[in-house]
């Protein structure tokens, strides 16, 4: 038997003092059927840097189809899992996150949204029927892509933007890094119960992309930082989507949108 003692317990880098927060009922709402929530969309973007999609397309068939293939294989042995592991940057990870060392209470399937990367590594894994797991991540895949599309066009469209697809074509192109996470935070009662915390599953980051749209079953967990500082807890909604704006974006916000508000609010002016 093995028994780790509180003060063992506290040198786990999994577990964190936070404090848990209240959840927040301030998130923008964007409703992908409305050709005016561009406008919404560019002021959720600049404002506050996460909003939530409704109507969003991507049909619910594809999600619980991909949802009950994910269950299907995080209840794999871990010897299973661990033949399509470690991340190299694809492939099964278990507790370490990414190239810096950083550890959470997670383990995932990290792929590059390129149809071919998906189907192929991973025939071996997905047991007597590869084909419906493949089927599953394609069709999902491919719905949140022209999601993504859509609403990275309506930004553009939102900024006035003479190309409406400035933003979108770097998504279409072949060579796109975009890619596709599927995390499984797996239950640990045992050292909750003994800490009082709860164990942090994905550690505090940004995510270097453009833009990152996030999709959960109905669990509670994950937090933002507000410009404050201050963290706050997103209200879970399976049927909902969450865009989170990237480094990349955000980059092109501090220029892009900036200069497009100029244009926009002080026309005559660009002109003298
Ligand atoms: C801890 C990390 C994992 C990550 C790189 C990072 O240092 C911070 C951002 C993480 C993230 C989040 C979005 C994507 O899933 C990802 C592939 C990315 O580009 O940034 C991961 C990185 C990763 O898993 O390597
Ligand atoms: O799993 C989540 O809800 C968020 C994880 C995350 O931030 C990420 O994968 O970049
Ligand atoms: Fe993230």
């Amino acid at each position: 038997m093995v028994l780790l003692s509180k003060p063992a317990l506290e040198q786990f880098s999994f577990i964190r003092n936070r404090k848990p927060t209240t959840f927040f009922s301030g998130i923008p709402l964007i409703d992908l059927s409305k050709p005016d929530s561009k406008h919404l969309l560019v002021e959720a973007c600049e404002e506050f840097g996460f909003f939530k999609v409704i109507n969003h397309g991507v049909p619910m068939e594809f999600i619980s189809k991909l949802e009950s293939e994910a269950v299907n294989f995080f209840s794999l042995p871990l010897s299973e899992k661990e033949k399509v592991g470690p991340p190299s940057p694809f492939g099964y990870g278990n507790k370490s996150i990414g190239q810096n060392g950083d550890v959470g209470w997670v383990e995932y399937l990290l792929l590059n949204t390129n149809q071919e990367s998906i189907s192929q590594r991973f025939s071996s894994v997905f047991g007597d029927n590869p084909e419906k797991f493949r089927c599953a991540l394609n069709d999902y895949v491919s719905a949140v892509k022209k999601m993504a599309c859509e609403i990275l066009e309506m930004m553009a469209d939102g900024l006035k933007l003479q190309q409406r697809n400035v933003f979108s074509k770097l998504l279409m192109d072949e060579q796109s890094d975009s890619v596709f996470r599927l995390n499984h935070y797996p239950p640990c009662p045992e050292i909750e119960a003994l800490t009082d915390q709860n164990m942090i599953g994905f550690g505090e980051h940004t995510d270097p992309q453009i833009i990152s749209l996030l999709r959960s079953n109905n669990t509670s967990g994950l937090q933002i930082s507000l410009s404050d500082g201050s963290w706050i807890s997103v209200p879970p909604d399976q049927n909902s989507f969450f865009v989170n704006v990237g480094d990349s974006l955000q980059v092109h916000q501090n220029c892009c949108f900036q200069y497009c508000k100029k244009q926009v609010s002080a026309p005559q002016n660009e002109h003298q």
